[in-house]
């Protein structure tokens, strides 16, 4: 998906949201457990129900590797659902990908081209040319951690050398890498208060801000600090949507607060224009 599609989508929409599909069979409701796809049943209900609220879906990998195959055959029929049904749907495998370059280009085309997500998350540690070759893949995204939502964020990513932030050499290194337009960056919503400095490294680049709901991150304040004229924000809620109720109105339940987070990104952007 090509960004200017990503930003119509939100002015269509009036919303910057992101499902997030971290689908864990111990959370689901138990009825849906003599599905024969569980994972894939609850994902399907979840984004039929929430799909004109939100601009993209996030699975977070790890939960479906964590079923081993029938896990990844349950991802494979996630994004082949959105793609299929609904095209306009930016998608994200939260994935933290990244290796030497020969690596990389294995992990960029089983999530670009295999599995067709529009954008993979990636690990900048081993540097330029474990991220490029995500690059290569043209209008897809690559999106660089660069401040993380946990507490261990400060072990090495606020720590300083050379007179800087790590995080801050990540964002700054990272414009020279070959297409960095294709790049986007995490920024945690419990570091609201650092978008200001990372508005001034990358005044454009679109961030995914995870760590509202059940972190704490607050919406307003991600907005305050973070929003830019093409609002430049995707921000994901995972466990605050999707486990609103162990009953059979579990995907209105999800709606409901995706209804209100929706509402109150509606708010933000007619205050912002
Ligand atoms: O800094 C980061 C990077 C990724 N995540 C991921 O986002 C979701 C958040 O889930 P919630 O249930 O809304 O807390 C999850 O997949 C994380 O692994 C993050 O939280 N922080």
């Amino acid at each position: 998906m090509k960004t200017e599609d990503l930003i119509s989508q939100i002015k269509k929409k009036q919303s910057f949201l992101i499902v997030g599909l971290d689908t864990d069979l111990d959370k689901i409701p138990k009825h849906l457990l003599k599905e024969e796809d569980p994972i894939f049943a609850f994902n399907k209900a979840i984004i039929d129900a929430t799909q004109d609220l939100c601009v993209g879906y996030k699975p977070n990998t790890a939960f479906y590797e964590a079923y081993g195959l029938k896990g990844w055959k349950a991802l494979e029929k996630t994004i082949n659902y959105i793609n299929e049904t609904y095209p306009e749907q930016f998608t994200i495998a939260d994935a933290k990908r990244g290796d030497i370059g020969n690596t990389s280009t294995r992990y960029a085309k089983a999530f670009f081209e295999d599995l067709n997500f529009d954008s993979v998350t990636v690990a900048p540690y081993m540097g330029k040319d474990s991220v490029e070759p995500f690059l290569a893949f043209k209008d897809k995204h690559t999106i660089m951690l660069a401040l993380t939502s946990n507490q261990g964020a400060f072990d090495f990513q606020t720590q300083t050398i050379d007179g800087q932030e790590l995080y801050k050499h990540v964002l700054e290194t990272s414009k020279s890498y070959e297409n960095s337009d294709q790049l986007m960056y995490v920024v945690g919503a419990t570091k609201a208060e650092y978008l200001t400095d990372i508005r001034a490294i990358i005044p454009e680049a679109f961030l995914l801000v995870p760590g509202v709901g059940a972190q704490g991150g607050s919406l307003r304040e991600v907005c305050k600090y973070g929003i830019t004229e093409d609002i430049g924000l995707l921000v994901n809620s995972s466990r605050g949507i999707i486990y609103n109720s162990q009953g059979e109105d579990f995907a209105i339940a999800a709606r409901n607060v995706a209804q209100q987070m929706q509402s109150e990104m509606q708010e933000i952007l007619v205050q912002n224009s």
